[in-house]
């Protein structure tokens, strides 16, 4: 299996946020939560050097600044709560002739849809699913199930769990619901009307 690394915040700050220390685990999903407009998603983009901030981020002995962009996104990536989309169909999406992911939940011809004809919930799944086809080694995912009902949500769930165990990813994941941080998380942290980070007992 490929060497699995530590994702590795220090001192990253960023708006209104206090400068942030947080490592994360192989394999491990740390749950960020704190009220609206407070600087979750801000956070996230930082990581992966979409906007100006201070401190240094490294996955295992690489700091972001020593790879081209475009590469440091490839191995540390976010799924943004709302996707862009490059290709028309779903199928563009993937390498030729590859299977449809099951975890996309679609029937068999979804592949030659347009992208345009999901839903909100699909499109969803859809970015999640491109995600981990491009083989990332650590995953920032803001709000990665926001438009899905109860039931999608836990099937979600339990295929981010599971890939996320098999691939030994470090993931920081933007999220809401209680139930949610207590079913996905190994750790939580909520950003308090401060900007501070602090752990959360779960
Ligand atoms: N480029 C920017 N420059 C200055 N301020 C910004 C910039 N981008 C976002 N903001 C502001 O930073 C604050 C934090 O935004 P962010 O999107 O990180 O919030 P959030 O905690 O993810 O909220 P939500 O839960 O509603 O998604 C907001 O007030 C937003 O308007």
């Amino acid at each position: 299996m490929r060497e699995a690394h530590r994702l590795v915040l220090k001192q990253v700050a960023i708006g209104d946020l206090q400068p942030v220390d947080l490592g994360i685990r192989p394999g491990e999903i740390v749950c960020l939560s704190g009220q609206s407009g407070v600087g979750k998603s801000r956070l996230l983009r930082a990581i992966v050097d979409l906007e100006p901030h201070r401190g240094e981020v490294t996955l295992g002995d690489t700091a972001s600044e020593k790879l081209p962009a475009h590469q440091w996104r490839q191995r540390v990536m976010l799924v943004p709560a709302e996707s862009a989309w490059w290709e028309e169909t779903v199928g563009a999406h993937f390498p030729e002739d590859s299977a449809i992911p099951e975890a996309l939940g679609l029937p068999a011809d979804c592949m030659h849809w347009p992208v345009t004809r999901l839903s909100s919930g699909e499109k969803q799944r859809l970015a999640l699913v491109r995600a981990l086809a491009r083989d990332p080694r650590a995953l920032l995912l803001d709000e990665p199930t926001a438009n899905l009902d109860e039931e999608t949500t836990e099937q979600v769930e339990h295929w981010l769990q599971k890939e996320i165990q098999d691939r030994q990813i470090p993931v920081l994941w933007i999220a809401h619901a209680q139930g949610q941080i207590q079913r996905v998380a190994q750790r939580h942290f909520h950003i308090d009307d401060g900007g501070q980070l602090r752990e959360h007992p779960l």
